[in-house]
Order: C-alpha cells, then sequence, then structure tokens
C-alpha cells in the first residue's frame, strides 16, 4: 500500500484515483471546491463529472493543496494543460520532500510548444522532483470507472519511475504498458485531439465512414510525420497513445474533443460548443500550438491547417473538407520523407 495525491478533481483525476483507491493505496485527492470535495467525502460521489459513479469510501478529498500535496511522496497531477503552469508553480513552492510527479494531461502551450512534461520541469525546481512521469492512452474516465479492460502506457527518463508507476496502477482492468519515448508519447495524445476534433466535425456533417477512417489514417500519418521530424520513435504512434487513443477519442460518445467536433459541423460557433461543455476541450489550444509546431518544423500537416481554418479563421467546415480534397496529388507512403 502506497500514498498517493491526485491533484485535479475533474473526470479524468478522479476516475485514476478511483483506481488507485481500489488497488488498496491511501489516495487523497485534490479539487479546487470544497464543496466538491465534501461530496466526494460525504456522499461518495463526483457527480459534475462523473455521473452515477460510486467512488469507494477509503477515497478522501481535500480542497487544501497543502495538506494533499504533503500526503504523498508520489503525485498526480491531473488538471487541464492550461492550468499546468500554476499549479506546477504552487508545487514548487509546497513541496519540502522530493515527489515522483506523474502527469495524465494531454496538450501542448501554444507560443512556447512546450510538452507537459516540459512547462513541469520549468516550473517545478530538480530537487523536489524524484522522477517526472508521463501516463496516456486509450482511457475514457466513464468506462475506467466501469471497470471495463483499458490499457495505458507510461513514460518518463527514468526507467524506474515508470516501472513504480505501472506497478501503482496495474489491476485487473488496468493494464499498463511502459515506453522509453517521452516526446512521442506526449505528442501522440496531445495531437490526437486535433484529428479527434476533426472527426467530430465530419461526423457532424453527416460525411459518413469513409471519412472517418481517411481522417484518422491521414491524421495518424501527420501526427506521426511531425512526431518523427521532433525525434520521436515512429512506433509509439502505432501504439496506445498513438493510434489506439485516436481511435477511441475520434468514435467515442465520451470524448469531449470528438463532441465539439460534432457541433461545430452542425453548426454551432466556438464559443457555443466551449460554453456549452462544462469540461475541458484541449484539441482547441492544441490544434493553436499543433499548426504552430509543422510550420517550425516545415512538415505538412493539412488536417492540421485545414481545422485550423475553421476554429480561428472563419472558415466553414464544408469549405475546410472541399480543400482538403481538392488539393494536389500525393503519394500515400511519401509520409515520412517529409
Ligand atoms: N476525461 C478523460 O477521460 C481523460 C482526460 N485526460 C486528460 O486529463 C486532463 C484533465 O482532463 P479531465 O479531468 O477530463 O478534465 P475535466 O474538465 O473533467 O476536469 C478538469 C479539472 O481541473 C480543474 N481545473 C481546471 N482548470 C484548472 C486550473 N487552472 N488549475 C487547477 N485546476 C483546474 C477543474 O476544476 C476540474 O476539476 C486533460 O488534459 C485531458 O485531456 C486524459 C485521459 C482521459
Ligand atoms: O483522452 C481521452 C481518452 O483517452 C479523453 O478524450 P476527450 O478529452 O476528448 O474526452
Amino acid at each position: 500500500m502506497k500514498k498517493v495525491s491526485v491533484i485535479g478533481a475533474g473526470s479524468w483525476g478522479t476516475a485514476l484515483a478511483f483506481v488507485l483507491a481500489e488497488n488498496g493505496h491511501d489516495c487523497l485527492i485534490w479539487g479546487r471546491r470544497q464543496e466538491q470535495t465534501d461530496e466526494i467525502n460525504e456522499q461518495h460521489t463526483n457527480q459534475a463529472y462523473l455521473k452515477n459513479c460510486k467512488l469507494p469510501e477509503s477515497l478522501k478529498a481535500s480542497s487544501n493543496l497543502e495538506q494533499v500535496v504533503e500526503h504523498a511522496d508520489i503525485l498526480i497531477v491531473a488538471v487541464p494543460t492550461k492550468g499546468m503552469r500554476e499549479i506546477g508553480s504552487q508545487l514548487n513552492d509546497l513541496i519540502q520532500q522530493p515527489k515522483l510527479i506523474v502527469h495524465v494531461s494531454k496538450g501542448i502551450e501554444p507560443d512556447t510548444l512546450k510538452r507537459i512534461t516540459e512547462m513541469l520541469a520549468e516550473e517545478i525546481r530538480p530537487e523536489a522532483r524524484k522522477g517526472l512521469v508521463v501516463l496516456s492512452g486509450p482511457s475514457h474516465a466513464e468506462e475506467v470507472v466501469l471497470r471495463h479492460p483499458t490499457t495505458v502506457t507510461v513514460a518518463s527518463e527514468d526507467t524506474r519511475a515508470a516501472e513504480e508507476i505501472q506497478t501503482l496502477f496495474m489491476n485487473s482492468f488496468f493494464r499498463v504498458y511502459t515506453n522509453e519515448d517521452v516526446l512521442g508519447v506526449e505528442l501522440g495524445g496531445a495531437l490526437k485531439n486535433v484529428i479527434a476534433l476533426a472527426a467530430g466535425i465530419t461526423d457532424g456533417l453527416d460525411y459518413g465512414d469513409n471519412a472517418k477512417a481517411a481522417l484518422i489514417t491521414r491524421g495518424l500519418a501527420e501526427i506521426t510525420r511531425l512526431g518523427v521530424k521532433m525525434g520521436a520513435n515512429p512506433v509509439t504512434f502505432a501504439g496506445l497513445a498513438g493510434m489506439g487513443d485516436l481511435i477511441v477519442t475520434a468514435n467515442s460518445v465520451h470524448s469531449r474533443n470528438w463532441k465539439a467536433g460534432n457541433m461545430l459541423g452542425k453548426g454551432h460557433s466556438l464559443k457555443e460548443v466551449t460554453e456549452g461543455m462544462g469540461m475541458v476541450i484541449e484539441g482547441v489550444r492544441t490544434t493553436k500550438a499543433a499548426h504552430q509546431l509543422a510550420k517550425q518544423y516545415d512538415v505538412s500537416m493539412p488536417l492540421t491547417e485545414a481545422l485550423y481554418s475553421v476554429l480561428f479563421e472563419g472558415h466553414e467546415p464544408k469549405e475546410a473538407v472541399d480543400w482538403l480534397m481538392n488539393r494536389g496529388k500525393k503519394k500515400e507512403t511519401d509520409d515520412f520523407s517529409n
């Protein structure tokens, strides 16, 4: 039994805390709002994020970040990418003894183009860290708390840290692999949200299964093209953090990115979609970052470019699809030479 703290009581932080408590660990979860942490402690539910889920009674919650940080040597950070630097800087101030820090979020910071491990390494001083690990893969929180079979991967520059986190989470319904490619795992997790948004748009336009298959396949091609140019292992993109997560996010009714795209395809504005969701839609900001990365690395990412034009340049979804379909001829297998 280990002491573990989860920072962030949204859908994913709560589902992972559920797994850790089920595994017999002494788990404390931090949420920003006292009424939410009271609900977890007293009702053993977190209805705003995981409807009809009964949480283990052993799972405790607190809105006092200092207490939550002190509770454990392992911190699981589960806040949206947008809040990552702020939380990182608070952790830096609060950590007394070095902690093993695991993040489970999926995004890239626009403008700086930093991945989450890079942001956390900038915000949290090295003496406060025992290791930095990313956990990613096809894993909707709603299915994890139903104990449906789920597989994820953990990556770290420190193999032993990754293995420790693998052991911490593994159980009969939550299977964890290790991967040494931190860059590929973080890029795969972040960039699949961009393609899932685009897949939601084609579903919203009722373009059917051929279009969806095209998006997933060509989406994975452009993610891989960028990732390889940046130095990631191409095999990672065929794995859980790449293809696996892309399939689940582009097809699942649980996906906020797919849902957002679907509404856009049906004619709603980006403002309506983001304000109505009530949960994070990481793919919107990540589209900005991916668009910038494509320019910086001089990599062709037409799906990202098309989605960017819809989200930020006022183009109609149909126009973007027409542009994609009417581009010049290409060889399918030229991808990695770009
Ligand atoms: N929901 C899911 O099934 C999965 C989500 N993820 C990733 O996990 C991360 C978190 O997502 P969810 O838990 O689903 O989001 P969510 O929208 O369900 O919850 C986010 C939580 O973070 C809190 N929060 C928001 N901004 C914050 C800030 N600036 N500082 C501190 N706390 C803040 C919110 O109050 C809320 O409790 C995202 O990067 C997402 O892509 C990864 C795998 C599965
Ligand atoms: O990353 C996820 C599943 O693996 C969750 O995706 P959404 O953020 O689109 O719900």
